[in-house]
């Protein structure tokens, strides 16, 4: 299959056939138009953080806007059979979905924003067919992007205000995984990225040095460095390793006094192996010994959160971050798990029904209504955050309480500052959302995690954040886990 081709087509087919085999049962059922609420949210943290930024929803609204079945995407599953020769879909059924077009309310929590396990980052409400139709495809968007800029946000913190520059394409999972977790490290604090695609489609700085190959391809180290400032003269950073680290520095210094002499300036130095705390105060010496203080130190290998955190510990005199692998695959956690669950849907009196999941875990029982976060806060920072259901009357001093533990309990007083996350994008399928710029969904992440304590910010076994249902949602979802076991045993 030619990439083009791929990337022309229609994304109505990017999902799971038991999406399409249910809006036919839906269609054939007459239940396609009932009304239905789903939340898209997750159950954990990543990377056992204390916190996760929401990320992905541009491409979710892109997804949405351009819902709909060309002929090829029907042709496609006009030829689809079932196990007895026989098709899957009947020819009206498919006419239904060639008339289709997005018709959802949809309320989101805006990119950028932190968030916490729980809470509906998407809401979507509107005709069941087309409500569920949507689950794995925005799942896919939003999970992946999601993850990646929670673990950028992480190596930022611990970069301490250094630049970090994303260099995962090479190990990213694929094409889509290089591109989308390009843009979603950008957001999570990333300040660039050696993903030239990614730089020309979402307007992030690029930026590099160069590979060993370079190096190898001349006759001596010497040679290669000095060519390739003749090329960049005031911007190469020498990757000094291929050889002999600190005999590389040496050499880049002398590349450096050549440069200096010629009227330009050097821009850095790169450590890609070896003790990187040890290195680096070596080549910091030794640059500064020379005059050549104002000399960048990149490091990159294998770097992740943790890994930079030691290096700073050790004292290393590294000042530029280059992180591949562990950034763009989300390495040690390579996927979120957040899930899209059915939570109300209307009956034929116009009353809602709420619907839950039930499971022998309490952390995967669904929860029901139609719901809202709000977030509590004063000049400090943030207070805790409740889940509510949105039909109900809240109390005048809400008790928010931990659905994993009920003893932990958090009442808030009147008066409380607050506001509600999710925030309309969709109305009656109509696009009522300005899309923020990719950089003031950056600047976001950075003010959102001011506002987070540092308890709850740290990498290691973080404090967690009071976050949960408020009290009567949590009964009503009690009450409905008890009648529904009920049911069971009688069953
Ligand atoms: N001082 C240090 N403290 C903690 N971790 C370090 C330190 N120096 C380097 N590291 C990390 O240790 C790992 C060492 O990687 P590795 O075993 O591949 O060694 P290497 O010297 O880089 O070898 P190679 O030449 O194969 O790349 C990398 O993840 C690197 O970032
Ligand atoms: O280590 P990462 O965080 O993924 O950063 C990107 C890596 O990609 C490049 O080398 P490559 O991995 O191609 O070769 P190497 O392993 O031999 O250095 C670069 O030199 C970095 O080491
Ligand atoms: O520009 C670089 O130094 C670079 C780019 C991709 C991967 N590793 C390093």
């Amino acid at each position: 299959m030619n990439l083009k081709k791929i990337y022309s087509t229609s994304l109505s087919l990017l999902t799971d056939l038991y999406q399409l085999t249910m809006a036919y049962g839906y269609w054939k059922q007459g239940k396609a138009e009932q009304e239905a609420v789903f939340h898209l949210y997750f159950r954990k943290n990543p990377f056992s953080g204390g916190y996760t930024i929401a990320a992905g929803l541009e491409q979710a609204i892109d997804y949405l806007q351009d819902l709909h079945f060309r002929e090829d995407d029907l042709s496609y599953l006009e030829s689809l059979k079932g196990s007895k020769g026989q098709p899957l879909f009947e020819p009206a059924f498919l006419d239904y979905l060639r008339d289709l077009r997005f018709t959802c309310s949809v309320d989101a929590i805006p990119e950028g924003t932190v968030v916490f396990p729980s809470q509906p980052l998407v809401r979507v409400r509107g005709p069941l067919l087309q409500a569920q139709l949507i689950e794995t495809t925005l799942l896919t968007i939003i999970n992946f992007q999601t993850l990646v800029a929670t673990k950028a946000a992480r190596i930022i913190d611990a970069a301490q205000g250094d630049r970090v520059i994303e260099f995962g394409m090479r190990r990213a999972q694929g094409i889509d995984g290089a591109l989308s977790a390009t843009r979603a490290a950008y957001i999570g604090g990333a300040d660039a990225t050696s993903n030239a695609l990614a730089g020309k489609l979402f307007d992030i700085p690029v930026s590099g040095t160069h590979a060993h190959s370079w190096v190898q391809s001349f006759e001596s180290e010497q040679d290669a460095f000095n060519a390739y400032s003749d090329a960049f003269p005031n911007d190469s950073v020498l990757l000094v390793d291929t050889y002999d680290t600190l005999e590389g520095v040496e050499k880049a210094i002398e590349t450096a006094r050549k440069l200096q002499h010629e009227g330009y300036h050097l821009n850095g130095i790169r450590l890609d192996s070896g003790d990187l705390a040890y290195l680096s105060i070596q080549a910091r010496k030794l640059l500064d010994e020379a005059g050549f203080t104002n000399v960048n130190i990149v490091a990159s290998n294998d770097l992740d959160e943790h890994i930079i955190s030691s290096l700073k510990q050790q004292g290393a005199k590294i000042n530029i971050w280059g992180v591949g692998t562990k950034l763009a695959t989300a390495y040690d956690q390579p996927a979120l798990g957040g899930v899209y669950k059915l939570s109300a849907l209307k009956q034929e009196n116009g009353d809602w029904s709420y619907t839950i999941k039930l499971s022998e875990q309490l952390a995967k029982t669904s929860n029901p209504g139609i719901q809202q976060v709000r977030r509590y806060y004063n000049q400090n920072g943030n207070i805790a955050d409740m889940v509510y259901n949105e039909e109900a009357p809240l109390p005048d001093q809400p008790l928010i309480i931990d659905p994993l533990d009920i003893t932990r309990r958090k009442a808030i007083a009147p008066g409380t500052a607050h506001r509600d996350l999710l925030v309309p994008v969709f109305v009656n399928g109509e696009l009522r959302y300005d899309l923020p710029a990719l950089a003031s969904i950056k600047a976001k992440v950075k003010e959102e995690i001011s506002m987070l304590h540092e308890t709850t910010r740290r990498p290691l076994n973080p404090h967690t954040y009071p976050a949960g249902l408020e009290e009567n949602l949590h009964q009503f979802k009690t009450s409905l886990i008890l009648k529904l076991r009920k049911i069971g045993e009688e069953a």
